[in-house]
């Protein structure tokens, strides 16, 4: 039975779903910091220690006890200088009396409780052997307490937190070198095909989705199957995957070792949807298996991926815009399209700010894909456009 395009968009979600299910069900991995980006943690994150471990200094400056500047502010005080501290110096004491010169992030030596940032000292140098102050300062001015950032022991970040590049920056500043995470969600992309298998054809649609899916964040594995359906049912069997895409083989001729392996599963549905290119569309789940059937034109398989099954999985696979940039763009030049379908050109955005179509609609032409920046939504009721009419666009490539 022919569905609308919302209605598939609405089933694939559903398998979607599932796909992560399974994937949740799988134990955590153990994930080093700079790869764990984008990754969800599995578990809370506690702070092995305090951040930061030792109180230090906020500002380049002198670190001073501010009982010994309380007169400051009737007359200025001046006091001897003390030996500097850099940042990675050990923290030492403060002579009582004196004033040490302190660089950002260095110990407060024992003692001190307070830093006068350098520009608000006379002669505001360091060099000099006496420094005067003409106002008092508070007890921990400029002083970042030990523990101040996070105190250790304490939820650094919660489970199910996705790792930004901030939390790379906090679970390292933490001391922390590995944490886990949420397993990947991974897919088992097939290409089938006697085609393909013999090598006639190289399988240039799961190249193309596999990397459309490591670009999101999945974890793919490719398989090619000949167009037996016992071979496909034996290769289903040994898959431990969340999600398989099937590619090709589900449309209307006498081999479409998809479809006959597939459609007498209670749950499967095999059809069309009216869009140009990807029409023909396919879906099944086997022993729990969520499977989605792409066609094998080149453009239709990665049409459909877009439109249907992209925005979903991004989003389970963590990524921060799961859509497409989108937009809308006068033609740069007339174009026909089939009545009935949603037709989808592949196109790009000239420097006029104009949707240019880039190669004809026929779903073999990705060579012409290869080089568009952009998806050009012609909808199902429009059979004619006209330059500067105004379409739909999605950005998929970088201009
Ligand atoms: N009588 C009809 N024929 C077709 C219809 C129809 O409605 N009635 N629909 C057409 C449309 S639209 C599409 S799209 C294709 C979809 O067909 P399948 O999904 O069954 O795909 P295949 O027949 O297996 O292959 C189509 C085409 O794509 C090439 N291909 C397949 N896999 C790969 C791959 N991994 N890498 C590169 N190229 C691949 C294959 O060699 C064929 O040329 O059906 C139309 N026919
Ligand atoms: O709908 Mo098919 O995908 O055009 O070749």
């Amino acid at each position: 039975m022919t569905v609308s395009l919302e209605t598939h968009r609405t089933e694939v979600e559903r398998l979607l779903a599932l796909a992560d299910q399974r994937r949740r069900a799988r134990p955590a991995d153990s994930c080093s910091l700079p790869q764990a980006l984008g990754r969800r943690l599995a578990r809370d994150v506690a702070a092995p220690e305090d951040v930061p471990a030792f109180d230090n200094s906020q500002m380049d400056g002198f670190a001073v006890r501010s009982t010994d500047l309380r007169s400051a502010k009737t007359a200025p005080v001046t006091l001897p200088v003390a030996a500097p501290i850099a940042a990675g110096a050990s923290a030492g004491s403060l002579t009582p009396g004196t004033a040490a010169p302190i660089m950002t992030g260095a110990p407060i030596p024992a003692g001190a409780d307070a830093v006068i940032p350098i520009e608000r000292t006379r002669p505001g140098d360091f060099s000099a052997p006496e420094v005067t102050f003409d106002a008092p300062a508070p007890g921990g001015q400029y002083v970042r307490p030990r523990g101040d950032d996070i105190r250790a022991g304490a939820v650094l970040m919660p489970a199910g937190t996705s790792i930004s590049v901030a939390g790379i920056g906090a679970l390292t500043g933490g001391g922390l070198t590995s944490v886990e995470v949420e397993p990947t969600l991974r897919i088992a992309i097939i290409s089938t095909g006697d085609e393909i298998a013999n090598g006639q054809i190289p399988d240039s649609n799961s190249a193309a989705l596999a990397a459309a899916c490591a670009e999101i964040g999945a974890h793919v594995d490719r398989f090619i199957c000949s167009d037996s359906p016992h071979e496909f049912d034996e290769l289903l069997d040994r898959l431990d995957h969340d999600l398989a895409l099937t590619i090709g083989g589900v449309s209307a001729g006498a081999y479409e070792v998809v479809r006959q392996a597939l459609s007498p599963l209670a749950d499967a549905w095999f059809d069309h949807v009216p869009l140009q290119p990807g029409g023909p569309q396919g879906r099944a789940v086997r022993a729990g298996l969520p499977i989605l059937c792409l066609p094998g034109n080149p453009v239709s398989s990665l049409v459909s991926f877009e439109l249907f099954i992209r925005p979903g999985l991004a989003r389970r696979c963590g990524q921060v815009d799961p859509d497409r940039p989108r937009g809308t763009a006068p033609l740069a030049a007339p174009l026909t399209s089939i009545p009935g379908k949603l037709q989808v050109r592949r196109g790009t955005l000239d420097e006029h700010g104009e949707a240019r179509v880039i190669g004809g609609a026929g779903s073999h032409l990705l060579a012409a894909y290869a080089v568009a920046t952009h998806l050009i939504f012609v909808p199902a009721e429009i059979e004619e456009l006209a330059a500067g009419d105004t379409v739909a666009w999605w950005r998929i490539a970088a201009l």
